[in-house]
């Protein structure tokens, strides 16, 4: 259910009686996302350069563009509850080793050696993409792209990468029924999209296990993918009763040909991590037993490369294809709209959560 203004108001009261200190990051975002709800995008003029605190809460809140007030109010509720709740299990984390960014409940950010990580971390879920998560990956990346980090990287904990779209996303039917539910999906979707399309810096892909459904597709907007000889790619849309999304019925026919495409887009074909790199979506194959020392080494010494020309670099590479990225995002979120409210969608969905109910 979408937060309403009472779990706003309850979520700002809920702020105050925190125990700790959230620290300024998430202080920050806390104003922001609160401004953006209440007053919408930002409207006051750019404080001046001696204007610190002023300026850095006007640039968190410029930041924040043209988010939805309700979207807005649905992650300052969101932020504030994983504030109060502890995380999942976090067992690949390592304690105390990098600076950890606080106030994700589905996620765990950090930065160290001009690297910021984000790592998927509902393990016990295979790294499904809960609702939170989408908000929580749009909040993260927005904010490494504005940090001095010189990549980003995105992982899952655990033994899988990411299981794609959680599929008990459906069973919190609104007030507005489900046509309300899909067209608020839909439009979370597209934004989470186009936070991957606009990531202004180079966007790595660690992929640690199996990836599945918009796991997979968003691969084609990384600048970079390595997997373990572990995972595996797979895109069961169809059996599902859904179509392509994550612009890969774009970026998918381009790296591979529209029919290796095909196979996997439209009849969930699902790769090893060889073939997906015989096929371009994958860089490079590591053996599971050194990927992790063999792709953290490589890309420490990545990160030391001056952090502006990287920059520079990604964005004469993909700059031309960003406005194409776009219509493409709004064309396929439309089209799965449409798809959510398919009997053969639900349908599968509901296979799904009685399989797992062991009805
Ligand atoms: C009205 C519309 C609202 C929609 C809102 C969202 C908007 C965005 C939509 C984007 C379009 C869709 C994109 C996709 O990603 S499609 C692909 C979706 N993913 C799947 O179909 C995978 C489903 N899961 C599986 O097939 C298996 O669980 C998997 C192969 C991943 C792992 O199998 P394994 O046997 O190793 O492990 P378990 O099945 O025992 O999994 C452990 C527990 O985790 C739960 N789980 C795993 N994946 C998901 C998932 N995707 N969603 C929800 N739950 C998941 C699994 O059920 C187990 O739970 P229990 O221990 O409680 O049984």
């Amino acid at each position: 259910m979408r937060a309403s203004l009472k779990d706003l108001e309850n979520a700002v009261n809920q702020v105050k009686l925190l125990k700790k200190d959230p620290g300024n990051e998430v202080k920050l975002k806390l104003y922001a996302l609160y401004k953006q709800a209440t007053e919408g995008p930002c409207n006051m003029p750019k404080p001046g350069v001696f204007d610190l605190i002023n300026k850095a809460k006007w640039e968190a809140w410029n930041a924040l563009g043209s988010l939805p007030e309700e979207t807005a109010r649905q992650n300052y509720v969101d932020l504030v509850s994983s504030l109060s709740s502890s995380s999942e299990s976090s067992s690949q984390v390592k304690p105390g080793a990098d600076k950890e960014h606080a106030g994700y409940g589905t996620l765990v950010v950090t930065s160290e050696d001009g690297i910021t990580k984000i790592m998927l971390n509902r393990p016990t879920r295979k790294n499904a993409i809960s609702t939170q998560m989408y908000q929580e990956i749009i909040l993260a990346l927005k904010a490494a792209s504005q940090d001095d980090s010189a990549i980003t990287v995105l992982t899952g904990n655990g033994d899988f990468y990411c299981s794609g779209n959680d599929l008990t996303n459906v069973t919190d039917t609104p007030l507005g029924g489900i046509e309300e539910k899909a067209k608020n999906s839909t439009n979370l979707l597209r934004d989470f999209v186009a936070s991957f399309i606009d990531f202004p810096k180079p966007l790595i892909a660690v992929v640690n296990g199996p990836a599945v459904g918009i796991a997979v597709t968003l691969l084609g907007l990384f600048d970079i993918v390595y997997a373990s000889d572990r995972a595996t790619f797979h895109t069961p849309f169809s059996h599902l009763g859904l179509s392509p999304e994550g612009c890969s019925s774009y970026t998918f026919p381009k790296i591979m040909g529209p029919t290796k495409a095909t196979e996997m887009l439209t009849f969930g074909k699902k790769l090893t991590a060889r073939e997906a790199c015989a096929q371009g979506l994958v860089t490079e194959v590591f053996p599971d037993a050194t990927f992790q020392k063999e792709v953290w080494t490589r890309l420490t010494a990545y990160a030391k490369l001056p952090s502006n020309v990287l920059r520079i670099s990604k964005q004469v590479i993909r700059n031309r294809e960003k406005e194409k990225l776009h219509s493409v995002n709004v064309e396929e979120s439309s089209i799965i709209q449409g798809r959510f409210l398919s009997e053969e969608s639900m349908n599968a969905v509901m296979n799904f959560l009685s399989k797992r109910a062991k009805l």
